[in-house]
């Protein structure tokens, strides 16, 4: 699987994701500075986590506008599969790629800590290596992780199965006190309507080894692998 992290200034996840990447699938990914207006031809591009431009304006609102964007957009538009984590979720919505916005934690507070996910979904690129319903432990890091969609979108996202991910407790009931942001009906992590696109607060690429603690986030890296890989 051939695959380009995009790198902005302030972003500082680059290098948990490309382990990440490297262990599930063998091969180290480029970097792609966000000046630079077109991406090498790649099976899968990823946005990662981080504080891009400082969180000035909105999270991901400028990183949303940098040149390498557009050339991200109109792979994503030709198929290409797209992962945005956590400030890449928020770089995603900016886009209009996903729909949706993060807004500011409910309780306005920084928030640092596993979380439950339940796995809504094993019928998409990124989550066929889990079981349906699965609960995996990860960890969250953001200010701004409280998912948003109007009740029309919220319709449509819930009936065609496009949330992916649902906070829930270890036993997998999706509660309130489960949700660590306020985000609307759990959600944690929503594809685009063509399946190619992801996007998720929380960090999968930091539970991949042993020594983190936990290997759960794997599952959606050896999921891409498993779809993009090529003979
Ligand atoms: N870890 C992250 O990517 C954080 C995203 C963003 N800076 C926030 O605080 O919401």
């Amino acid at each position: 699987m051939k695959s380009a992290i995009v790198l902005f200034p302030g972003i500082n996840r680059e290098r948990d994701m490309a382990r990440a990447l490297e262990i599930a699938g063998g091969r180290k990914p480029a970097i792609v500075w966000h000046k630079e207006t077109e991406l090498p031809d790649v099976d899968l591009v990823v946005i990662p986590g981080g504080f891009s431009y400082g969180d000035y304006l909105r999270c991901g609102a400028i990183a949303a506008r940098s040149p390498i964007m557009r050339d991200v957009i109109a792979r994503a538009e030709a198929g290409v599969t797209v992962l945005g984590v956590c400030n890449g979720f928020q770089v995603l919505t900016e886009t209009g790629l996903l729909p949706g916005a993060l807004m500011r934690n409910a309780d306005l507070k920084f928030v640092c800590r596993d979380v439950h996910l339940r796995v809504e979904t094993t019928g998409t690129r990124f989550t066929s290596a889990y079981e349906q319903g699965q609960v995996i432990r990860v960890p969250v890091a953001h200010g701004d992780g409280n998912y948003f969609a109007d009740a029309e979108t919220l319709k449509r996202l819930e009936d065609d199965g496009r949330v992916v991910f649902r906070y829930c407790d270890a036993d997998g009931a999706v509660t309130g006190e489960a949700n660590p942001n306020g985000s609307i009906g759990n959600i944690a992590g929503v594809r685009n309507d063509r399946g190619n696109v992801l996007g998720l607060m929380p960090h999968p690429e930091d539970h991949v080894e042993a020594v983190q603690g936990s290997t759960d986030g794997l599952g959606i890296f050896r999921s891409m692998v498993a779809a993009l890989e090529t003979a």
